[in-house]
């Protein structure tokens, strides 16, 4: 591999994600559950800036509060760096700049799209130019919503959600979320949803042999059409995520009552995402949760997946 130190730096970004559809299954032999989901990128990204050093560091700035996430090995930016420069045998490090928009420990894939934007940022670089399946292959191993993150768009995830195959999807999807001020962890929401289905609570879905994204879902986004995927969005995670935070159930209400076709729970919460009619009606809502102190944003999907900006 030639080491090239034309670039200086690289700036890359990489989006998060609503799964507008998440079937989750049995827990598979890895200790993972079998899922299908129908993932949609959204405008929402995080943006990482890479320099040339000798060893790996991460820092953050932008608008999201990151002081919980850790800036040592177990980040996954510095995973994703430090698998590449194994995977290619660089010996360099790099110094990395992570301006943090998708809310942590949010459900929005917020750390996998660190981990999909490192690795094209370090990729470029580096001059290392890996293909596209062999940077999917890094991404799969550094969690199961990186590939997603990579690819972008909208998705059909299997297995660990990690297997993807593209959806068709028509026009723009306008979306608005409520970000909560805490984060949930993603293990102990699927915990809480197979303690649930173990107890035959009576709001939970049971486990689907074989879990499968509802083909209205496929339809709605096919056709582009809001109204039709209102009625499909469907989330195996939400009630499990709403028993261990009451709370959201008021946001849910909240937005259903002023305009949104339907709310749900952006893939293990707590973030809230409502899908709108029309830019409009998605302005209308996020005053009406602005003016209820909640932290309200818009945006629209689907969306390209991690690239190089050229600033
Ligand atoms: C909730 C979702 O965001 C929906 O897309 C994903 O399923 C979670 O994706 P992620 O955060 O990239 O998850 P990973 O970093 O791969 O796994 C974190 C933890 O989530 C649980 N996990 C995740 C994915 C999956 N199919 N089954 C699981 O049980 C496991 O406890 C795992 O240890
Ligand atoms: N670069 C990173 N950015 C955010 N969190 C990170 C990062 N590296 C490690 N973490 C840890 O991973 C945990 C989950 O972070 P993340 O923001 O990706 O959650 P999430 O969006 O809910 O994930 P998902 O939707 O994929 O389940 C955080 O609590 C944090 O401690």
């Amino acid at each position: 591999m030639t080491e090239t130190h034309s670039l200086d730096v690289v700036h890359a970004r990489a989006p998060g994600k609503i799964n507008v559809s998440l079937k989750v299954g049995a827990v598979m032999e890895d200790g993972y559950h079998d899922v299908a989901t129908a993932y949609q990128a959204v405008s929402l990204y995080e943006d990482v800036r890479a320099w040339h050093a000798d060893d790996f560091s991460v820092s953050f700035t932008g608008p999201i509060d990151s002081k919980g996430v850790p800036v040592d090995a177990t980040n996954l930016a510095i995973k994703a760096a430090r698998l590449l420069a194994r995977k290619t045998k660089y010996r360099g490090g790099v110094r990395l700049e992570i301006e943090k928009h998708v809310p942590v420990a949010g459900g929005m894939g917020g750390g996998s799209a660190d981990a999909a934007a490192t690795l094209v940022a370090c990729d470029a670089l580096w001059g290392t130019n890996l293909s596209r399946d062999d940077m999917l292959a890094l991404c799969a191993q550094l969690g199961s919503d990186v590939p997603f993150s990579y690819l972008g768009g909208t998705a059909i995830g299997t297995g660990r959600g990690d297997r993807l195959s593209p959806a068709l999807a028509k026009g723009h999807f306008h979306w608005v979320l409520a970000i909560a001020d805490f984060g949930l962890s993603t293990p102990t929401v699927y915990s809480e949803l197979d303690a649930h289905r173990e107890r035959n609570v009576h709001d939970i879905a049971p486990s689907p042999v074989s879990p499968q994204v509802d083909p209205l879902v496929l339809h709605a986004l096919r056709a582009g059409d809001p109204h039709m995927l209102a009625d499909a969005l469907s989330n195996d995670l939400q009630a499990p995520a709403l028993h261990l935070e009451p709370s959201l159930k008021l946001v849910l209400e909240l937005g259903e009552k002023n305009g949104a076709l339907a709310g749900i729970v952006s893939g293990s919460g707590p973030t809230i995402a409502f899908l709108m009619a029309d830019n409009e009606a998605a302005i209308d809502l996020q005053v009406t949760l602005s003016a209820a102190q909640h932290h309200a944003l818009r945006v629209t999907g689907p969306v390209h997946g991690a690239r190089i900006v050229n600033d």
